[in-house]
Formats: C-alpha cells, sequence, structure tokens
C-alpha cells in the first residue's frame, strides 16, 4: 500500500496542559485509491495531512509510505520522500505569478536537479490530462480559479508521485467546479494508480460520497477518525 498509519497520535502544548490533534488515528491507502476526509475546523484534518506528507512526526505510532517506515528518518531522508513520492495541492495554489503554467510543473523538475527540457513532454501531458492544455503558455493571472487549482494538480503529479494529499482544492470554487475538481482527483488517481488523501471541510455540498468521486468517505471529530480505512482502486 502507499499509505499507511498505525496508531498515530500527535500532540500539541495548550497552555499547562497537551491538546490531542490525532487521537490514534489508523488510515489505509492503497494505490489507486482516493480516500475524503471531512470534518469541522479543527478537528484534525490539517495535522492528518502534516503527518500523512512527512512535514509533522506524531508523538507516537507509524507513518509507512510505499512500504517505509517514515518517522524514524533524518529530516533530510523525509524531505527526499517528500520531494520524490508525496504531491501535495495546497487550498492556495501557490502559483508563481511570473511563470507560464508550463514553467510551473518545469520548476518541480529543476527543484529536483533534473534537466527541465527532458520533461517537457511530461508536463504537456499533464496539462493535457487536467484540461488546461491549451493555456500551457498563460501565466496565473490569466488563468480562472478553476483552471489554476488543474496547474496545481498537475504540478503536483510531476516525477510521478506514488501519495498525493489535497487540503481543501475546492474551497475556492463554486459547487459545480468544486465538484469537477474531485472528479478530476479521483481519474486522475484510478489513472495514475496514486494513493491519495482529501480533506475539505465542505464535502456534503459538493454530494461527495463513495462511488461519487471518492472511494471512502471518512469523518474526522475532535482528533478522531471515524473508523479504520482500507482503500483499494476498486470501491468499496
Ligand atoms: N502548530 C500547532 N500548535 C498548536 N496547536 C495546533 C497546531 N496545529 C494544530 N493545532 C491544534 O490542533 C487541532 C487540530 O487542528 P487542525 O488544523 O489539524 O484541524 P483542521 O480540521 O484542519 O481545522 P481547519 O479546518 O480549521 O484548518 C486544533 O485544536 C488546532 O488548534
Amino acid at each position: 500500500m502507499s499509505l499507511l498509519l498505525s496508531d498515530v497520535t500527535l500532540t500539541f502544548a495548550d497552555g499547562r496542559g497537551r491538546l490531542t490533534a490525532l487521537d490514534d488515528v489508523a488510515l489505509d491507502v492503497a494505490n489507486g485509491g482516493f480516500v475524503a476526509v471531512t470534518g469541522p475546523s479543527g478537528s484534525g484534518k490539517s495535522s492528518l495531512l502534516s503527518v500523512a506528507g512527512t512535514l509533522v512526526t506524531p508523538d507516537s505510532g507509524t507513518v509507512e509510505i510505499d512500504g517505509t517506515p517514515t518517522t524514524g528518518l533524518s529530516d533530510e531522508e523525509r524531505a527526499r520522500i517528500r520531494r520524490d513520492r508525496i504531491g501535495f495541492v495546497f487550498q492556495q495554489d501557490n502559483l508563481l505569478p511570473s511563470l507560464t503554467a508550463l514553467d510551473q510543473l518545469l520548476l518541480t523538475v529543476h527543484l529536483r536537479g533534473q534537466k527541465p527540457a527532458r520533461h517537457r513532454d511530461e508536463a504537456m501531458a499533464l496539462l493535457d490530462d487536467v484540461g488546461v492544455v491549451a493555456a500551457a503558455g498563460r501565466r496565473p493571472h490569466e488563468l480562472s480559479g478553476g483552471m489554476r487549482q488543474r496547474v496545481n494538480i498537475a504540478r503536483a503529479l510531476m516525477g510521478s508521485p506514488s501519495l498525493l494529499l489535497v487540503d481543501e482544492p475546492t474551497s475556492a470554487l463554486d459547487t459545480q467546479r468544486g465538484r469537477a475538481i474531485i472528479e478530476l482527483i479521483g481519474a486522475l488517481v484510478r489513472d495514475r494508480d496514486v494513493a491519495a488523501v482529501l480533506v475539505s471541510h465542505d464535502l456534503d455540498s459538493l454530494s461527495v460520497a463513495p462511488g461519487r468521486g471518492v472511494d471512502l468517505l471518512l469523518h474526522m471529530r475532535d482528533g478522531r477518525l471515524d473508523s479504520p480505512a482500507r482503500t483499494s482502486s476498486v470501491p468499496v
């Protein structure tokens, strides 16, 4: 499996005590599986992504990516896993204003120390897959919000990561465009055999449900996921 969280607990200092952001969380996402997690503000959704993305080390429990336990690794080793195996899509698209859509994708290649020119075809194919290839030469201010989010998703998939982590991708979009983005991520994940976890506070308004965009929809409350999760590319 691509992502396996077992018995994960994360706490933060809170005045004189500790606040539990993740409470004994288990999550198992196979290649091609798309899990969405929803819950109120403060329930732990961002903490879940931070731990799954090796940005934060939990107090206890294990986080495995592609079968590699990550919690005991050095900062450098975890940074390498993030660079080589994980794609992040954040709420804000974080596109660089001066770069064209194509160059946003090629910049990730440059940052990996590789030659961008060799990855031009990969980048164009990804822009095609997300439906914005005709806008490859446009800068962010020349794109709609939905198009920018599509470029953002394409950029996260450069280099064929095995895990895609998506944080509130629809909050700046209307219902129709939000739904289209979730369906697009689902299709990309299945086609590319990527494991994906998406967190959002408002999946109900988008009618997201198993079989309608995602394989599994979990609820989070007070740091707990509503059930241990296992998914695969086949809807469960
Ligand atoms: N760096 C931090 N230091 C202290 N407390 C934190 C930190 N990060 C998160 N928390 C706390 O952990 C709990 C879970 O927060 P988290 O951001 O994961 O929730 P969330 O569901 O993503 O909320 P939102 O939708 O508002 O972003 C909250 O009580 C939050 O205040």
